[in-house]
């Protein structure tokens, strides 16, 4: 399928890089406690389908609302289908394919045949504006686009707005809606995967190196960057933690065993794409697709699916936690569940656990876009909630003063940086942003504040972005955050800075409260009672009916700074 030679040169050369790293040692290093793994060179698409002889009538993907789906061997084929259609289209190796797609069982298709056709896959978030999309497509100037035909109008339209940098050769529409209609002009995609697609022809030759996918960071703290990702950065962070028994959550589907998966968490980040995607399906994993999440139809998944692995992030786990719909017989299958993308505190968790099946295992994963994304993780058992784990295999983690760049030691809060094989290539169109992110010896500075204690496990505090600054004191919003939604009148919470002529700035509150009133005046009291002076509400607390989120969970505080 491809060039072996090729994977192994650049893996060389990879090992050499390692090397000449570890020249500079710091006792202030802390490498992963978890065994090294082997890190397989070997293309993304041929690693996830490297055991798909041993289940291939198993389920890969179905949608839970209709009950379409594709067992493993079909959905192998149709990848390289849609692979050899769109090199058939005129798409070379090397173009960009951009998605503008919300879950749909046909989406790893889309994703994996691209890949295989040598074409790097960008995804969007279909929920932004035509303006947000026209940004990214002048960025990363697209050969083909794939949307659904419903959300086709506002693709379009984004493309007549970066209509000078941006041609796509094609638009596919995959109308796999019941009885959709397929606009002229666009290419459905049906016809991309139809049976009788000569697959024969084609050969994917390239190598380690290549950028495999382009999502883009979540743009919390500045607007997204495009992240390049190698074929080595994705195949390693799923190898990081495949072949880890302390952090893996399923297990192959050898046999009568097969793990359920109910996909919740958007496939366009990097946490659907590398975590929960392609690393499961790496395992015969059964994916349960929802096109959108409402309370019932999760419910009714949860149960009829007999789902065993739970992917979150902190707005799910509270969800769970707090929704008068949950009922046991929902959960009780679940055997693991995993959280990511934003802070939570232990509080949070064990007001899950305590609708959860006794042993429920909760794993927190730590990580970024430009790690691929996994940094650190828990290990299966430990009940440490506040504690974002361990480096993951083969990844060395340092915190730094985030000014001088000095390694700081056990116990001081600094920026935390790591170093591995998952670290992306670069920021397309970026070399500066590159440059300042990836240090001259291969550290990736994340941007968070956090520390490790002495048994080694980090712990993240908030974004050094996003921190208040009282009288030159350091305000966390996560530590103010979670003891506010830890009020049994207050559902959610977030928190920001606000200038303030004394102190520089002061952290004021943004409260959801549960049915029951509750005033300004209860809810700076409550604070008061369990911080020091400097950290208190003297912002003010302002109520809402709900706190702006991203897909993932991370509070939108520039959208509360503006208001
Ligand atoms: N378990 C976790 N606990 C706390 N924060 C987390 C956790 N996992 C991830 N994060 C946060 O998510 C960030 C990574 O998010 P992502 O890659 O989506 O881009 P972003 O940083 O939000 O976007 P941009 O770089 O465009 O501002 C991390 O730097 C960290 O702040
Ligand atoms: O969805 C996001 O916004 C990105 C930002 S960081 C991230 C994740 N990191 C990890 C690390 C381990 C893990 O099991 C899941 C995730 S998702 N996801």
């Amino acid at each position: 399928m491809h060039s072996r030679a090729g994977f192994l040169r650049s893996g060389l050369r990879l090992i050499c890089r390692q090397q000449q790293r570890l020249a500079t040692v710091s006792r202030h290093i802390l490498k992963s406690p978890l065994p090294d793994v082997e890190l397989p060179t070997l293309s993304v698409p041929e690693y996830v389908w490297q055991h798909v002889d041993q289940w291939p009538n198993k389920v890969a993907l179905e949608c839970g609302v209709t009950g379409r789906h594709y067992r493993y061997a079909e959905a192998r084929e149709l990848c390289r289908r849609f692979a050899a259609s769109l090199r058939r289209a005129g798409l070379q190796p090397g173009s960009t394919l951009v998605t503008v797609m919300p879950n749909t069982a046909e989406w790893p298709i889309i994703l994996l045949g691209a890949i295989e056709a040598g074409i790097v896959v960008s995804t969007f978030n279909p929920n932004f504006t035509a303006d947000e999309l026209s940004r990214q497509l002048r960025d990363c100037e697209p050969k083909a686009i794939v949307t659904l035909s419903t959300v086709l109008p506002k693709v379009q339209k984004a493309i007549a707005l970066a209509a000078r940098q941006v041609k796509p050769l094609i638009v596919i529409a995959p109308g796999i809606e019941p009885g959709s209609h397929i606009p002229t002009g666009t290419v459905d995609f049906r016809e991309m995967i139809r049976d009788g697609i000569d697959t024969s022809d084609f050969r994917f030759t390239g190598n380690a190196e290549d950028t495999a996918v382009l999502p883009y960071s979540s743009g919390t703290t500045g607007f997204p960057k495009g992240v390049m990702l190698s074929h080595r950065n994705i195949v390693s962070n799923i190898a990081q933690h495949n072949d880890s028994p302390e952090i893996s959550t399923c297990e192959p589907a050898l046999g009568s065993h097969q793990d359920v998966l109910p996909v919740i968490m958007p496939f366009f980040h990097i946490y659907g794409i590398s975590i929960m995607l392609l690393s499961k399906l790496a395992q015969g994993v059964k994916f349960v697709t929802l096109p959108r999440f409402e309370p019932n139809s999760f419910f009714k998944l949860l149960e009829e699916h007999q789902a065993t692995v739970l992917y979150s992030a902190p707005p799910l786990i509270l969800f769970l936690a707090s929704h008068p719909g949950v009922r046991p017989k929902y959960l009780q299958s679940l055997r693991r569940v995993v959280y990511a993308a934003a802070p939570l505190g232990s509080l949070d968790v064990e007001r899950f656990l305590r609708r959860a099946p006794p042993n429920t295992d909760v794993l927190q994963g730590y990580g970024m876009t430009e790690a691929s994304p996994s940094v650190s993780h828990t290990v299966i058992g430990s009940t440490n909630y506040d504690s974002v784990g361990v480096p993951v295999p083969n990844t060395e983690m340092k915190i730094v003063d985030a000014e001088t760049r000095t390694d700081l030691p056990q116990g001081e809060m600094g920026e935390i940086c790591l170093r591995g094989p998952q670290v992306m290539k670069g920021y397309l169109n970026r070399p500066d942003a590159t440059a300042e992110m990836i240090d001259r010896d291969g550290w990736l500075h994340t941007g968070d504040l956090g520390y490790y204690d002495k048994e080694g496990h980090f712990y993240v505090v908030d974004r050094l972005k996003e921190l208040i600054k009282v009288k030159g004191f350091q305000v966390a919003p996560a530590e103010l955050e979670e003891i506010l939604r830890s009020h049994p009148d207050i559902d959610d919470a977030a928190v920001i800075g606000v200038p303030d002529e004394r102190a520089g700035e002061v952290p004021r509150a943004f409260v959801v409260p549960k049915r029951s009133q509750i005033s300004e005046e209860d809810v700076k009291k409550y604070v008061a009672e369990k911080v020091s002076e400097y950290k208190q509400l003297k912002g003010g607390v302002k109520f809402l009916t709900s706190v702006p989120k991203s897909p993932s969970g991370k509070i939108l505080r520039r959208l509360l700074k503006s208001q």
